[in-house]
């Protein structure tokens, strides 16, 4: 399991520690306003002179505070928020692409959108910022508030002291039942997520079926599902940040009489009675802050446990460096067993029986057999992109194999242009001139679906596949979708590519045959040597 450090909630950096004071420094520089405002007042009351340094204080003490309430308060932690957010979305995304086919395929595709999107943002700015800069920052506006109102009247002191527990027992139970909800509302999410994404990406085939309707429908109880725990989550934030409000009127109700008594007793001048309302409607914020904050971390803790799972994941070993082979005389790749297709490996699970598969260093391979007879998933294990566990039996591996230049379906287009689609290799000029790009080298390309033609598109995962300088080439029906033209001078180039680079294809046709060094076709379930 990855470790609790990878991202830390609670981060206590002396620079942290910097931010929480500038957090608690506008409740602080709110606090002091108060009391030189209640000096104005009480020497506006006795009709003494000298009103226009406590007020000129005054004045800059609450420009001083809105400052810190903007600066400090909320923009330096957004801010860090922001970064951590963005910081923990790249590692996420890396993670992501690190982590084994296997351990991607354990969750449906709104989960890790979900993730990415949402539960990096929460990290951020909810969780690491509420947690290492707001909450301190909150407890020592509470702390200071409480030892202001302490040196002018310790009994107001006292009232705030039995009031934050109060408060705090009074928002338990929605704060309790918002971090439950938040836990609840997740894999909801994920489906809704993962709706929208089908939506998004089906959209002509959608059309094509003229299946709008199911669709629509289906959209409608996913989005049902999630806004019916939104509503609820929304209900009880209302309740949490007004609730704060309809108490504050009892301490405000309880301080000011305090000060008022001392009033009457004349041990204080009229300004305390303003100080006391002032200093009780100031410590609401940082209590409330404090309730809702901790009920955000505790119930957002779900959204780091997520960023850790693909970060474990990421660290997973693939599990193929065990099958990986060394040696020059060695082959490309041998498998000699089962191997399962589908995870179920009963009656049911499909799978195929490899005995004694072998491609040998610059040989042409050619593989066939019935569609659904696991053709590719074989090729996915000879690049290492499915689960050793898959095969019950005995399998070696080259490096070259396991990292090889693999044409496979989808054939994935990235918005950009041809070169960008290469992913950072150089096209090759001969697979260029044997492919007839046309106009593709020089045109837009986007991943909208009509973009490229089906053979635009095949050409263009060919090049990606051949233009790689890795010696070992997987391809996946190399042929579909090409016209005769480009089909005949494809199979010649393959065929000259023997020596060069090893070649493993799957084929439909026997346009290969010929030049291929060995031919494995599947038959009942076997694959057998046939050349
Ligand atoms: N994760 C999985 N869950 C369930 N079934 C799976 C899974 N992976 C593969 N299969 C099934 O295993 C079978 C073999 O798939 P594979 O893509 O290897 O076939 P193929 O021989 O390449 O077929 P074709 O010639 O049609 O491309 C298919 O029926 C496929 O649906």
């Amino acid at each position: 399991m990855i470790k609790k450090s990878t991202y830390p909630i609670v981060d206590i950096s002396i620079r942290n520690v910097a931010r929480s004071v500038g957090v608690a420094a506008s409740t602080l520089l709110a606090a002091a306003t108060s009391i030189v405002v209640g000096r104005v007042v009480d020497v506006l009351a006795s009709g003494a002179p000298g009103v226009g340094t406590p007020l000129s204080l005054a004045l800059v003490l609450a420009v001083a505070s809105v400052a810190a309430t903007v600066l400090l308060g909320e923009w330096v932690p957004t801010w860090l928020g922001v970064r951590r957010f963005l910081d923990s979305a790249v590692a996420c995304a890396r993670n992501i692409l690190a982590a084994p086919q296997r351990a991607f395929a354990r969750r449906e595709k709104g989960h890790f959108v979900n993730v990415l999107m949402n539960s990096t943002d929460t990290y951020g700015t909810l969780l690491y910022a509420g947690a290492s800069v707001r909450i301190p920052g909150a407890v020592l506006a509470l702390v200071g508030t409480v030892a202001i109102t302490a040196l002018i009247d310790p009994l107001m002191a006292a009232l705030i002291v039995v009031y934050a527990p109060v408060l705090w027992l009074a928002l338990r139970l929605p704060t309790r039942s918002l971090a439950e909800l938040e836990r609840d509302i997740l894999p909801v999410q994920d489906a809704w997520l993962g709706e929208s994404k089908r939506i998004v990406e089906n959209k002509r085939a959608v059309n094509a079926a003229g299946a709008e309707g199911y669709f629509s429908a289906r959209y409608r109880d996913r989005s049902e599902a999630f806004l019916c725990t939104v509503t609820r989550y929304r209900f009880l934030e209302l309740l949490i940040s007004n609730l704060p409000a309809l108490l504050s009127c009892a301490l405000a109700a309880a301080m000011m009489g305090v000060a008022a008594w001392r009033c009457v007793l004349g041990a204080a001048g009229v300004g305390q009675v303003l100080v006391a309302y002032s200093l009780a409607q100031l410590v609401q914020a940082p209590l409330t802050a404090i309730a809702q904050r901790v009920a955000q971390v505790r119930g957002n803790i779900p959204h780091v446990e997520r960023l850790r799972e693909v970060a474990a994941a990421a660290a997973e070993p693939s599990g193929f460096e065990a099958l990986s082979t060394m040696g020059s005389g060695d082959p490309a790749a041998r498998v000699d067993g089962t191997l399962w297709a589908t995870p179920a490996r009963d009656e049911d699970g499909k799978r195929l029986w490899a005995g004694e598969f072998e491609v040998r260093p610059g040989e042409l391979v050619v593989v066939k057999g019935a569609n659904g007879s696991g053709k590719s998933r074989l090729l996915d294990f000879l690049r290492g992109l499915s689960d050793p566990a898959d095969l019950d039996g005995q399998a070696a591996l080259s490096l070259e194999a396991l990292h090889a230049a693999y044409l496979t379906y989808p054939v994935p287009v990235f918005p950009g242009n041809l070169a960008y689609n290469l992913l950072g290799a150089a096209a090759d000029p001969e697979a260029a001139r044997v492919l007839d790009l046309g106009d593709l080298t020089e045109r837009a390309i986007t991943d909208q679906p009509l973009n490229l033609s089906l053979g635009e598109r095949q050409k263009l995962g060919l090049l990606r596949a051949l233009s790689r300088p890795e010696p070992v080439v997987l391809l996946d029906e190399p042929l579909a979708n090409l016209d005769a033209g480009v089909r005949a001078r494809l199979c010649d180039h393959l065929a000259g590519l023997r020596g060069r680079k090893t070649v493993v294809a799957i084929m439909h046709s026997g346009e290969l045959d010929a030049a291929a060094d060995r031919i494995y076709e599947v038959r009942d379930g076997r694959l057998s040597r046939v050349k």
